[in-house]
């Protein structure tokens, strides 16, 4: 039980919030009583009186969330990318005044308004030292539940270390709720691939692919504990000034204990286009509420398209008969001007179509994905040989060969 009040998301919003009575789970610890989760709101309030008051001391201080306590996952060839308990003594998140914020920020001046989310505008700001950094305020919504969103995003951002995911570089609670992060130049994915003029060449949106797929991964298996972002999407997918992806926006990301297969919710956030059927019809969130996602990145990347046009349409299920045909050219964005590699762009759609296959035992891990996004898109490794290196469930060879013969 120590390990999940410890942890700071998801267990939190069950500890505060009592939300657990109407979310259930596959395997519940013993021990855990509705009394233990009693008077949510006065604890949101006592918990924030502490972080104001902690406020005037270093943030390393701040780690009654039991940082330290997490029990750790290993993975093989995954060493290099957890990071050691002990750095975190030498984490020097910044805590911000509300006036450091308002000078940063120009006062929120509209011109410095880089997006604006279901919760939250970020603007742009330049600290003293002229590092440019985007802050996020919480904008909309009823107190509880952003204090509540606001606590999971930073319990998180003050964990995930990885270059794919984005860099927390403060707080401010003064005068509402802050979360400063480094600027990511060139915006999110999605205003890049549907809201500029320079289209993205193939080579970027490879790298894109990728590195989203290392940062998923990272959060799934590489980091203390198993996270599930929740809302991988392509405006949650920062690029910085050379194109790298970076996964930002855990507002509504649970940390997940290892003994649970899964967790069930029964209020269904996240963005219409990207959403797993289990999760949509069920509420059931696990790894492969992410992966299914990410296949519907790697469609964006692929066609150019919006998860969700215009006119609602679904970009899955306007893909599907073009996939399960092998129609590959109905799919390709016409703006590459055909200059791209046709292999790769097979390998990308054939992931994406494992992806968000409607079972999502079918689907692939994050590993996996990510081994089909590596070793395929490298060249490095035959379908003959692929199939049974990432033991991919369900998946024929004859069929990933029909796929990338396929015109
Ligand atoms: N570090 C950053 N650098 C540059 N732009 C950023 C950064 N963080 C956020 N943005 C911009 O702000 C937008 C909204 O940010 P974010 O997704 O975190 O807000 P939100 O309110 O949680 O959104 P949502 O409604 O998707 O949950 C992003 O899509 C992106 O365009």
């Amino acid at each position: 039980m120590e390990d999940e009040v410890a942890s700071p998301v998801g267990v939190l919003e069950d500890y505060f919030f009592k939300s657990s009575e109407s979310e259930t789970s596959s395997s519940k610890e013993p021990g855990t009583t509705d009394s233990d989760k009693s008077k949510p709101g006065s604890r949101w309030r006592a918990f924030l009186q502490l972080l104001r008051v902690k406020s005037k001391k270093p943030v390393a201080t701040l780690y009654p969330l039991s940082v330290l306590k997490l029990s750790r996952r290993f993975t093989s060839g995954m060493r290099e990318t957890v990071i050691d308990a002990s750095s975190f003594h030498s984490s020097p998140w910044k805590i911000f005044t509300h006036h450091e914020i308002q000078i940063a920020t120009n006062y929120f001046a509209q011109e410095n308004c880089i997006g604006k989310g279901g919760y939250a505008e970020v603007y742009k700001g330049c600290l003293p030292n002229g590092q440019l950094v985007a802050i996020k305020r919480l904008a909309r919504g009823a107190e509880n539940e952003t204090t509540g969103d606001f606590l999971s995003e930073l319990g998180i951002m003050a964990h995930v270390n990885h270059p794919n995911t984005a860099k927390l570089v403060g707080y401010g609670v003064e005068g509402g709720m802050h979360l400063v992060l480094e600027l990511s130049e060139k915006g999110c994915l999605a205003s890049v691939l549907n809201g500029s003029k320079e289209k993205l060449p193939w080579p970027v949106r490879q790298k894109i692919a990728l590195g989203t797929a290392k940062g998923i991964l990272y959060l799934h298996e590489g980091c203390q504990r198993r996270i599930i972002h929740r809302d991988i999407k392509a405006s949650n997918i920062l690029l910085t000034e050379d194109f790298e992806p970076q996964i930002c926006d855990f507002g509504l990301a649970k940390w997940l204990p290892e003994n649970w297969t899964h967790h069930t919710v029964s209020k269904i956030e996240g963005t219409f286009g990207y959403l797993a059927p289990e999760y949509l019809l069920h509420g059931i969130v696990d790894e492969k509420t992410d992966v299914f996602a990410f296949g519907v990145v790697l469609l964006e990347l692929v066609t150019g398209r919006r998860a969700l046009d215009y006119s609602q349409q679904s970009l899955v299920l306007w893909a599907e008969p073009f996939l399960k045909k092998n129609k590959i050219r109905e799919l390709i964005d016409p703006s590459l001007d055909d200059v791209f590699d046709s292999r790769q762009i097979k390998i990308m759609l054939f992931t994406a179509s494992l992806c968000i296959q409607q079972s999502s035992i079918r689907r692939p891990s994050m590993n996996q994905a990510r081994f089909l996004v590596v070793q395929l898109l490298n060249g490095n490794v035959s379908c003959s040989s692929f199939t049974k290196k990432s033991q991919l469930p369900f998946t024929r060879r004859d069929f990933l060969e029909e796929f990338i013969d396929s015109d």
